[in-house]
């Protein structure tokens, strides 16, 4: 079995060596221009065209990360960036949940205490206790049901938070309220609160967080932004801070990566910002669901986390 490897940033070496400790069968080697030598198997991140254009013999292709929306996107522009009938997968969880549990739990308890306004206050050197806020006033919609937003949903329920969830199609999670498709979209947002977003990124759902939308969340909202920048309109997003609807942002990922300096989110007092750190791929786990999920192909078993090329996740 031949495979193939190719991410600009890893660390190559690292990766190598753990995929071969686990598939000790294969030959297995870093993709280079030119190499058009036969592959079984392709794990890619943004891959060159040159790549995986016209390797219609591949049993399948992986995403090295959880979200395929770059490669995705780029079909338009190259439609032979991935070959025709082979399956892509993407990570599914590989210590992402996790991640993103201790993220978006962090986040809620920091506004959830007060922490925002107590860190105004201090700059002021103002001791003066507020009023605490309840959970019942704190109702958590996560906007994106699937393996992060279920693992986050649960995380937070165990916080009492009363937890709804938006997605395409209906859950039925003990505790947890659904809500599913455009025609339930505002009953959802009527009454949330906190607004978490893990959708994956498609012509669906692409700024989606837009004025209208943020108009019928909860008086005070919040917003956490965990899943990618083009969801959220920056201009109607800094409009609902300014106009007092949205009480607070935290933003993970955002339009253009790195966030270039002269954009009004890294001055705005309410903006808190990270460098798309919700969730990393962790190589031990994204390698032992690799290799899984080859064995379970090779075998004429069974998978998970094959992406569905026309719901565009
Ligand atoms: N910031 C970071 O570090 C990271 C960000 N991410 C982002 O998180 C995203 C989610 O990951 P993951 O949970 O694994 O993805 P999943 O594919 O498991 O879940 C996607 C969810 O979104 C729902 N959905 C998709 N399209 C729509 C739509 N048009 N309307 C309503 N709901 C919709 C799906 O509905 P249904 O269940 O009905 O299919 C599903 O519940 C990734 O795509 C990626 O962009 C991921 C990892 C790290
Ligand atoms: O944003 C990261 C991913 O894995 O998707």
């Amino acid at each position: 079995m031949n495979i193939i490897f190719y991410h600009p940033t890893f660390d190559n070496a690292y990766w190598l060596s753990h995929l071969q400790h686990h598939l000790p069968e294969a030959n297995i080697r870093i993709w280079q221009p030119g190499d058009s030598d036969p592959a079984d198997y392709a794990l890619v991140w943004h891959p060159p065209v040159e790549m995986l254009a016209g390797r219609e013999s591949l049993k399948a292709i992986f995403a090295l990360g959880a979200g395929v929306d770059s490669i995705l996107s780029r079909l338009k522009t190259h439609p032979d960036l991935l070959p025709r009938n082979v399956p892509l997968y993407r990570l599914e969880d590989t210590g992402m949940a996790r991640q993103m549990q201790e993220y978006a739990v962090s986040q809620v308890l920091h506004w959830f205490r007060r922490f925002d306004d107590y860190q105004l206050q201090k700059q002021q050197a103002q001791w003066q206790p507020l009023d605490d806020y309840q959970p019942e006033q704190f109702t958590i919609g996560i906007m994106g049901a699937g393996v992060l937003g279920n693992n986050v949903a649960q995380s937070l329920q165990a916080w009492g938070f009363p937890v709804r969830c938006w997605s395409r199609s209906r859950k039925s999670w003990s505790g947890v309220e659904s809500f599913a498709g455009p025609d339930e979209l505002g009953a959802f947002l009527h009454g949330t609160r906190v607004l978490i977003n893990l959708l994956p990124s498609t012509p669906e759902t692409e700024n989606i967080i837009n004025r209208a939308l943020l108009e019928q969340l909860a008086d005070d909202a919040y917003l956490l932004n965990l899943a990618r920048g083009v969801h959220v309109v920056d201009e109607d997003l800094l409009a609902a801070l300014e106009s007092g609807k949205l009480k607070g942002a935290m933003l993970d990922v955002f339009r253009r990566e790195p966030l270039p300096p002269e954009s009004d989110l890294w001055r705005h007092p309410r903006v808190a910002i990270t460098p798309h750190i919700a969730a990393v791929t962790r190589p031990l786990e994204a390698i032992a669901f690799i290799a899984k999920t080859i064995g379970a192909l090779e075998r004429g078993e069974a998978t998970t986390g094959q992406v569905d090329l026309t719901r565009g996740y």
